[in-house]
């Protein structure tokens, strides 16, 4: 987080008033680490359930039409053939890497891929970009009296979307 920090204030200065729309996508290493987050925590892990309309071959397996498929994401994005010390979080692997989230890529799909395909993407991602950019420029953030980082209990839990199980208490401490 402090070395997002460090890219976000550098870019931006420090007498800025606002952070706005227009400020979306100025800041290159906040997309590498919004892509690290979406791989390793999709929002929807096994993206929007499929069925078969008629008898296909996937990689030597015969499927009968009306099957229902699951595609988990989740896993793709964690599997060691695609991905280096895949349980890392390397914000840096995407850089001059081609590899996108925009459903072209099928290793890193958060918002799925072909015609049932997120159509809320552009959104999305502004929403996150936004809220980040704001979180993080104007102020840095510590852990409650009495909790340390250990303390943090990153386990998730969901059925369809994934949210972090217990909610994060942060203390926020305004720097601009
Ligand atoms: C970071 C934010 C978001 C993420 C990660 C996300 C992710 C996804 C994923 C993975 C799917 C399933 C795609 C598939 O199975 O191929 C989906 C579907 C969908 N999303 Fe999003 N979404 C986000 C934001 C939004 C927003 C902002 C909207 C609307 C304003 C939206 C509307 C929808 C709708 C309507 C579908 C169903 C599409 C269909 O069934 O054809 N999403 N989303």
């Amino acid at each position: 987080m402090k070395k997002l920090q460090v890219h976000i204030r550098d870019h931006f200065g420090h007498n800025k008033e606002r952070i706005t729309d227009e400020d979306i996508g100025k800041v290159p290493y906040l997309n590498l680490v919004i892509k690290e987050t979406f791989r390793l925590h999709p929002v929807v892990p096994l993206l929007l359930p499929r069925e078969t309309m008629a008898h296909i071959k996937v990689q030597g397996y015969d499927i009968p039409p009306k099957r229902r498929i699951l595609i988990n994401a989740w896993a793709i994005a964690r599997d060691p053939k695609l991905w280096t010390n895949p349980e890392e979080f390397i914000p840096e692997r995407f850089i001059d890497s081609p590899v996108d989230y925009r459903g072209q890529h099928f290793e890193l799909l958060p918002f799925g891929s072909g015609r049932r395909m997120c159509p809320g993407m552009a959104m999305g991602i502004a929403t996150v970009e936004l809220g980040l950019l704001n979180l993080l420029y104007f102020f840095d953030w510590k852990l409650p009296d009495g909790m340390t980082q250990r303390d943090i209990d990153v386990e998730e839990g969901g059925t369809l979307t994934i949210v972090k199980k217990v909610p994060l208490k942060l203390v926020p401490v305004r720097v601009h």
